[in-house]
């Protein structure tokens, strides 16, 4: 089929030809004249921009509309409509559209004929059967146009606004990238996701009273209305949002926005000869750490393969799978419009967490708690007496106690001291100083109920007094300050006192609500008064209750390898009650309980809330401040750890980006990021290494570059090396040699550039040619695949689907394609949206299988046609 001309399109439609060519101006495309041909999908374009726009006279605009069902914007806008443009015609208030929920339902609005009016019309009309549902970018915002299908008995729109009203907690439907989980394809149900119908707390539940916008959706007595109205009522939070507030907003809004992307696409400038969908500057992309360029582009909407280009561009190499670190993200999101917003550890752990259906923040109900011990940090400045203070606290309790034997460091203890009659338990965290609880909090394990802030009494406050206090704040823990080493002489109490209040630390003696107890670590004096202060200031403050009756959560707070008995780790219980054979997983640990001992060193069978306890049997040692969960079994405790050991490699990877490589060198150096080419030369014989060292150092280049060979050797290129290399930012140079495995590993996972050559000159010309910024990485274009277009099927959703067997090589999801008909290459540079065999979305389709491609909005696709894909891949050099 011959390229259509713009006369030929113009009079089609009926406008003048200058009219379609000064819109194609608008649109970016530059054509000559009115016998100028155009390709088929941009004449496709200008025909819904010349209809979407206004331009054509309602009579042509309808006709073409109902020739293509599939082009037809919508089943309302194809009714003639009076006025200029579509959507100028008699409107209901915006205000309406925007709430239909709130709208009277059209048996109201249009008393005439009641709601069979836009059953009628979404009847007459094949174009509106949902499976050939417009774009949503050909959908003109008509809903509150009075005698159309409204949104409460529209298919269409109860169909998203049902997809946008689901509770927090079910799965997603459709493949909107919006709500899609980062690194999670589309919208797909996670594995493990919480169950459908049971809502989290405070989801809106399934069943719930019906608010008052669902009645007239329901009400309505249109055809469509009770059969989606029973769709939306059940699980999906009400039915508010599938029929009236939910569904009109979303669809105003996705069409609109799809709008705006289509239109950025065309405005957009390329780079390096690619366009992707942009954003408007604050459009947020959330990604996990250690993303790839295929999660970027599948958040954007965008191919992998014109990121890699873009990326290139801007100076960065990358393949569209090799994680990436967050400035390289930031560079990319700035470039394309859009915010970065990358999920910080804890939320990953959280997301991770959620599949396994494990909710961190899920609250116990009040009648399951029940009193647990206060934990206490000691923190003070050095030498002010913490450690002592922690031995007197706890010998004098050991002294005065029952338990008297040996006792154990594991990391924290508990103590007992009478309080108002009661005997009341302490537990004290046994390491001193806000290192480790800086530490902890750093991981976003909080597991300090009050912070006793020590002070020498000879002293005073000094630089991490005020640190401790300041860290102690910012976790909005309270405090009690021990004025320490009161028995010795020049001891100032009053002075402490007096200092802290310039710290906002106040004490109650002077109307503040700080208590300030003094002690002597050294005599026990004031200990037990200060335990008492503590058990007051945390009654005053804090919910000191936990539930033990449940799966139990904790913290790793010491943890060690220790030779007889493998990993041992304390843990803090915060609630539920650890025992002997649980299954548990600490950060990337998992294992059962094999036992378990106490602060005094005997072996214990459980520990409840706030109790310390050294479990063995752990995989591996956890990190102080890892979360310590109890899960169901043993494989779900090894597959927490599991995923998140990936998450911490990929989080890795993504740090270890190529640090200097000889094509970026020149880069480097202009940005001031270098200043020498350092060079690491390993050879297979010394004679050779000389003349390479040699020849390299007579390179002749101006004077701002400096090569310098920081290491050179004979024999194979070595772990030692590269991580030399590493410290150094340096080059490897491998003449006639390769590197062992572990090196090679480890140039991949740091980012090291190491090359190989067999000539002399080979290395001389790069290194040359990268001290003038002139070695560019060469790519060639490799044809990767060939398939033949045997059937075509028509998607409103995802545009044509080109069934294809494959007739050579491999096709794969990430290759460029181009169309060839007839030995003519229509369109070249597109994209593979979607490769498909059978039902499943897979990465590659070898020769001689079927398959489904998808080439996004590129539509033309013809029985017959080639489509032909390549790769771009770097051209070695030696
Ligand atoms: N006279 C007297 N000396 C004390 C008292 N408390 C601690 N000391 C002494 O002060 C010195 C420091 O005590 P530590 O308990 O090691 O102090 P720290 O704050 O833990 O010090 P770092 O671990 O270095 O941060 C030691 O020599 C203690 O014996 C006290 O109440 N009276």
């Amino acid at each position: 089929m011959a390229n259509p001309r713009v006369h030929e399109i113009a009079s089609e439609l009926g406008v003048e030809s200058k009219v379609a060519l000064e819109k194609l101006k608008e649109m970016g495309e530059f054509v000559k004249s009115p016998a100028s041909s155009v390709a088929p999908p941009v004449a496709r374009r200008l025909k819904k921009k010349l209809i979407e726009d206004g331009a054509v006279p309602t009579e042509a605009k309808s006709e073409p509309a109902a020739k293509k069902p599939a082009g037809a914007p919508k089943p309302g806008a194809a009714a003639p409509t009076p006025g200029p443009k579509p959507g100028a015609g008699p409107r209901a208030p915006k205000e309406e559209a925007a709430k239909p929920a709130a709208a009277p339902a059209p048996a109201e609005a249009a008393p005439k004929k009641p709601a069979d009016k836009p059953a009628e019309k979404a009847a007459d009309k094949p174009a509106a059967a949902p499976s050939d549902a417009p774009k949503p970018s050909a959908i003109p915002r008509p809903m509150a146009r009075p005698g159309q299908p409204r949104p409460g008995n529209n298919p269409f729109a109860s169909r998203q606004g049902m997809g946008r009203a689901r509770p927090g907690g079910a799965p997603q439907r459709d493949g909107e990238r919006r709500g899609g989980r980062p690194g999670q394809p589309g919208g797909a149900p996670r594995p493990g996701a919480p169950r459908p119908g049971a809502p989290r707390p405070g989801s809106p539940r399934p069943g719930a009273p019906t608010t008052p916008g669902a009645a007239p959706g329901r009400g309505a007595p249109g055809r469509g209305g009770p059969a989606f109205a029973g769709r939306g009522g059940r699980g999906r939070g009400g039915t508010a949002g599938a029929f009236g507030k939910g569904g009109g907003k979303a669809r105003s809004r996705k069409s609109k926005r799809t709008k705006r992307l289509e239109f950025e696409m065309r405005e957009a400038p390329t780079i390096g000869g690619v366009r992707v969908p942009r954003g408007d500057g604050s459009t947020k992309v959330r990604m996990r750490r250690g993303s790839t360029l295929a999660d970027f582009a599948e958040k954007i909407g965008g191919s992998p393969a014109d990121l890699v280009t873009i990326l290139f561009h801007l100076g960065e190499m990358a393949t569209a799978t090799q994680s990436l670190d967050e400035t390289t993200f930031e560079l990319l999101a700035d470039e394309l419009g859009y915010k970065l917003d990358l999920v910080s550890p804890e939320e990953e752990d959280k997301e991770l967490l959620e599949t396994f259906d494990i909710d961190l923040d899920e609250e116990d109900d009040e009648e399951d708690l029940e009193y647990r011990s206060p934990v206490i940090t000691v923190m003070g400045h050095v030498d002010h007496g913490k450690t002592r203070l922690l031995d007197a606290i706890r010998s004098g309790n050991v002294g005065a106690g029952e338990a008297g034997g040996i006792t154990q460091h594991i990391g924290a203890y508990q103590v007992v001291q009478e309080h108002e009659g009661e005997d009341r338990s302490l537990t004290f965290i046994d390491t001193p100083g806000h290192e480790a609880f800086t530490a902890m909090r750093a991981r976003g394990a909080l597991v300090t109920d009050v912070a006793i802030i020590v002070v020498a009494a000879d002293d005073g406050i000094m630089p991490q007094t005020i640190e401790a206090l300041n860290h102690a704040k910012a976790a909005d823990v309270p405090i009690v300050v021990a004025v320490n080493k009161i028995d010795k002489e020049g001891a100032n109490p009053a002075k402490v006192r007096q200092q802290m209040t310039e710290y906002e630390v106040v004490t109650e003696e002077y109307g503040g609500d700080t208590m300030f107890v003094d002690v002597s670590a050294r005599t026990g004096e004031g200990v037990a008064a200060l335990l008492e202060a503590v058990l007051l200031t945390a009654d005053a403050g804090l919910d000191l209750r936990a539930n033990p009756n449940r799966e139990v959560r904790g913290i790793a707070i010491e943890a060690k390898l220790d030779k007889g008995r493998g990993s041992v780790a304390t843990v803090l219980v915060q609630s539920g009650t650890l025992r002997v054979g649980d299954a548990i997983v600490a950060g990337t640990a998992y294992g059962r309980v094999r036992a378990m001992i106490n602060d005094a060193g005997e072996r214990v069978e459980e520990a409840g809330p706030s109790t310390p306890v050294q479990v063995q049997g752990l995989s591996s040692v956890p990190r102080a401040g890892d979360v310590f969960l109890q899960t169901e079994d043993d494989r779900t405790a090894r597959q927490i750890a599991e995923k998140r050991e990936a998450l911490e490699r990929n989080a890795m990877l993504a740090k270890a980006r190529k640090r200097l490589s000889l094509e970026d060198f020149k880069t480097a150096l202009d940005e001031g990021k270098v200043e020498t080419l350092n060079l690491i030369i390993k050879g297979d014989v010394s004679g050779a290494v000389e003349a390479l060292e040699e020849s390299l150092l007579k390179i002749e280049v101006d004077d701002s570059v400096d090569l310098r060979i920081i290491h050179r050797g004979v024999g194979a290129v070595t772990e030692s090396d590269v991580n030399l290399a590493t410290v150094d930012n340096a080059v490897v140079i491998g003449f006639n040699v390769r590197p062992d495995t572990k090196a090679r590993e480890r140039a991949q996972r740091e980012g090291i550039d190491i090359r190989f050559y067999n000539v002399i000159y080979g290395a001389i010309d790069d290194i040359e040619n990268s001290l003038k910024g002139m070695l560019k990485p060469e790519y060639e274009e490799v044809q990767s695949g060939v398939a033949e277009v045997r059937e075509v099927f028509r998607s409103s959703k995802w545009g044509n689907i080109a069934g294809a067997i494959v007739r050579s090589g491999t096709i794969t999801r990430n290759a460029k394609a181009r169309i060839i008909r007839d030995g003519i290459v229509l369109a070249d540079g597109l994209a593979i949206e979607s490769l498909r065999r059978f039902k499943d979305d897979v990465t590659e389709v070898k020769t001689d299988f079927e398959c489904g491609i998808g080439l996004g909005k590129y539509n033309d696709i013809q029985l017959g046609d080639e489509i032909e894909t390549t790769e771009m891949v770097e051209k070695p050099r030696d």
